[in-house]
């Protein structure tokens, strides 16, 4: 199936309370190839009966679940780890099939995604009270940390494996149980996923993945009680959306929202390096990472030579179907995708900007890397979030107005520069207003660091020692003798 090793790991049933289930009137979604267009399979098109009945398996299951010692949490986390690592290659397989991107950027991904399972099993040892000195004789003053209860999980289809660990290994290592949600046109990673963690030894209920049509399922998932929390990675606008929708039950949210990276070249900076750390922070996953960056900034002494210099190599990349022997750039991951970014070329180019090379359909979903100069703020492929293979280049005169141009965005995700002075290196990092900045550096993520944004990018942290606190509630006790 598919070219699978393991073909049981393509699923086309959602898997709840330990079930592998249809909808109940078995309808279903289509899943196709974005790079072919071919139909790959059909997952349930499940509604909020299915999904009430996955919040009550894991509101079941949340008891036992909760009761295990850190250790024994730890140990399934660890064994899911390495199932997903010993089954790489499929996984990788499946998410090139449903998602578009390289085969190799898809390992790549799942090294990152069984990243979090490893780090949230030693960060489930670690969650720790505190007994503090009594003001009063004769009693005591301490905190327990707990879980928070069942964790909806709604995640995007561009990362597809590792959005998904990066909220299932925290939650379920502070002893949560979950209900995931993944996107309609990646689901089978997540299904892929699921049957892991059923061979790995997970109880029934502690993990859920319900599919569908989001609407329905986020009317459950948002207004059942029994969810106490609601991690959401995708777009601001269906964060807010979401937002709104729990506060009828106050559930505790965490947003990993919308981007607009800047990317700034000093006139300092190693052009060799920031040309480098232009490609991988720009065309990763074909420009379809919330953390890529959005406008490029270059100041006017090295402004032409870094426009030359990253052209020359965008225009080396192979564009083609993610299977394929060196193709570095996939197709997106719908035919709106494609339009919305020709849209943004368009709209910049009537404007004034100069395609430098790019610029066009490539036909299918596949569309040119694109390098744009003579670029405007103003323009809407610099002040929206394009999520597309285009590099629009913008001059800056100094530092002052690097920096007023970068914080110019209600987004505040990721930030990067490139710049060789240590004095500047802190001022700049200093003054960005986002949640993360790279410097000298145009790809930061990783499960080590605590992942997320300010201002309209999200609430909360991912990853890191700050990614499990989402997941707990302090608890004060007061102990009288
Ligand atoms: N901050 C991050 O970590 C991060 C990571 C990846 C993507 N993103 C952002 O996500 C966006 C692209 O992803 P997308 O197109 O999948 O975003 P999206 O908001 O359209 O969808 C994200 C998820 O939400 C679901 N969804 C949509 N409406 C819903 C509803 N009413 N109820 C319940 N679920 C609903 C979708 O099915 C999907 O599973 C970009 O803006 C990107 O910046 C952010
Ligand atoms: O789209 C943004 C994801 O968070 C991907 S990554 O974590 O930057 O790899």
């Amino acid at each position: 199936m598919h070219g699978l090793q393991h073909p049981e790991l393509f699923r086309t049933q959602a898997y709840v309370g330990g079930v592998w289930l249809d909808a109940d009137d078995g309808a279903g979604l289509a899943v196709a190839d974005p790079a072919t267009g071919t139909v790959l399979g059909r997952v349930p098109a499940m509604g909020r009966a299915e999904t009430a009945r996955a919040v009550a398996a894991a509101e079941a299951a949340w008891p036992a679940w909760r009761g295990l010692l850190a250790s024994e949490r730890a140990a399934l986390l660890r064994r899911w780890h390495d199932l997903m690592l010993a089954h790489a290659g499929d996984l990788a397989r499946l998410i090139t099939l449903e998602q578009g991107k390289p085969l190799a950027e898809a390992h790549g991904e799942i090294v990152y995604a069984a990243g979090f399972l490893d780090w949230f099993a030693d960060e489930a040892k670690r969650v720790y009270g505190r007994v503090v000195p009594s003001p009063w004789p004769g009693r005591r003053v301490l905190t327990l940390r707990q879980p928070i209860g069942v964790a909806a999980l709604i995640t995007p289809w561009n990362f597809p494996a590792a959005m998904l660990t990066r909220k299932a290994g925290a939650a379920l290592a502070a002893g949560c149980t979950v209900v995931a949600k993944p996107a309609s046109k990646t689901p089978f990673t997540a299904l892929a996923l699921a049957a892991l963690a059923e061979q790995a030894g997970f109880p029934a209920g502690v993990i859920n993945v319900v599919t569908g049509p989001a609407e329905a399922i986020g009317a459950e998932l948002t207004g059942n009680p029994g969810v106490r929390k609601l991690s959401f990675t995708g777009s601001t606008a269906t964060g807010k959306r979401l937002m709104a929708a729990c506060a009828g039950t106050l559930k505790n949210v965490s947003m990993e929202l919308g981007g607009n990276a800047p990317f700034i070249v000093f006139d300092d900076a190693d052009l060799d390096a920031a040309v480098a750390g232009a490609l991988a922070s720009k065309y990763r996953n074909a420009g379809q990472t919330c953390v890529c960056a959005n406008r490029l900034m270059a100041q006017d002494a090295v402004y032409d030579a870094f426009v030359a210099r990253l052209a020359e190599a965008v225009s080396a990349m192979k564009v083609g179907n993610g299977l394929e022997a060196g193709v570095v750039q996939g197709p997106l991951v719908s035919a709106e995708a494609v339009a919305k970014v020709e849209a943004r070329v368009a709209d910049a180019v009537a404007a004034g900007a100069r395609v430098v090379c790019g610029g066009r359909r490539l036909g299918g979903q596949f569309y040119a890397p694109t390098v744009l100069a003579d670029v405007e703020p103003g323009m809407r492929v610099c002040s929206e979030e394009t999520f597309g293979p285009v590099a629009p280049v913008l001059r800056f005169a100094d530092e002052a107005e690097a920096i007023r141009l970068a914080n110019a965005t209600e987004y505040g995700l990721a930030a990067y520069f490139y710049a060789r002075d240590a004095a500047r290196q802190w001022r700049v990092a200093e003054a960005l207003e986002y949640g993360m900045v790279g410097v000298n550096a145009g790809v930061v993520s990783t499960e080590v660091a605590p992942f997320g944004g300010v201002k309209e990018s999200g609430l909360g942290r991912e990853g890191g020692a700050e990614g499990i606190e989402a997941y707990l509630e302090t608890k004060y006790v007061c102990l009288a003798e």
